[in-house]
């Protein structure tokens, strides 16, 4: 008989969105993204940081004072799209971590993904955010947040029978 705990589709995409977020230096906010084709192949992944060649120990992190992170970090979104090198994403699937921002609703739009599945949506009441499901409920893409069936998913890279 198959295996019956096997992760799904949602659980597996978000999963790698999360691993991918584990290469973010933001010390406040890590956040992957992972989009997928319809015939559930990954088209690409990025999280959130700052451009090639910018250095992450000369750009500032702070999130309040005279020097912010925010003009320079490129979102997780973004990145992803970015990273995607060329392929098209039409009708993709945008996994996401954090709820996009208005900028990356734009690139998602354009870039003709027609789905975002996000876990958490803390910053709910920000502008950026009510902006950004105005401009994806026009554009017709879909919004939805996942709720998986377990709470951790635990890696190891010892070897183990069980694993
Ligand atoms: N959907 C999102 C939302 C935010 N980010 C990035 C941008 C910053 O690096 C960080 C947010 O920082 P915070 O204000 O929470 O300290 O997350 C993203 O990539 N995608
Ligand atoms: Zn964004």
């Amino acid at each position: 008989m198959k295996r019956q705990d096997y992760i799904s589709w949602d659980e597996y995409f978000m999963g790698v969105s999360l691993l991918a977020a584990k290469r973010s230096k933001d010390p406040n906010t890590q956040v992957g993204a992972c989009i997928v084709d319809s015939n559930h192949v990954i088209l690409s992944t990025g999280y959130n940081g700052f451009p090639l060649g910018c250095s992450d120990d000369e750009l500032p992190w702070a999130r309040t004072g005279e020097d912010t992170k925010y003009p320079y970090v490129v979102h997780a979104e973004l990145n992803a799209i970015l990273n995607s090198g060329g392929k098209s994403l039409r009708d993709a699937t945008i996994y996401v971590g954090l709820f996009p921002c208005n900028e990356c609703a734009k690139a998602i739009i354009q870039s003709g993904i027609r789905e975002v599945v996000y876990l958490d949506d803390k910053y709910a009441n920000a502008k950026s955010t009510l902006a950004s499901k105005r401009l994806l409920s026009m554009a017709g893409v879909k919004m939805r947040k996942l709720k998986p069936r377990e709470k951790t998913l635990v890696l190891s890279f010892e070897s183990n029978p069980d694993r």
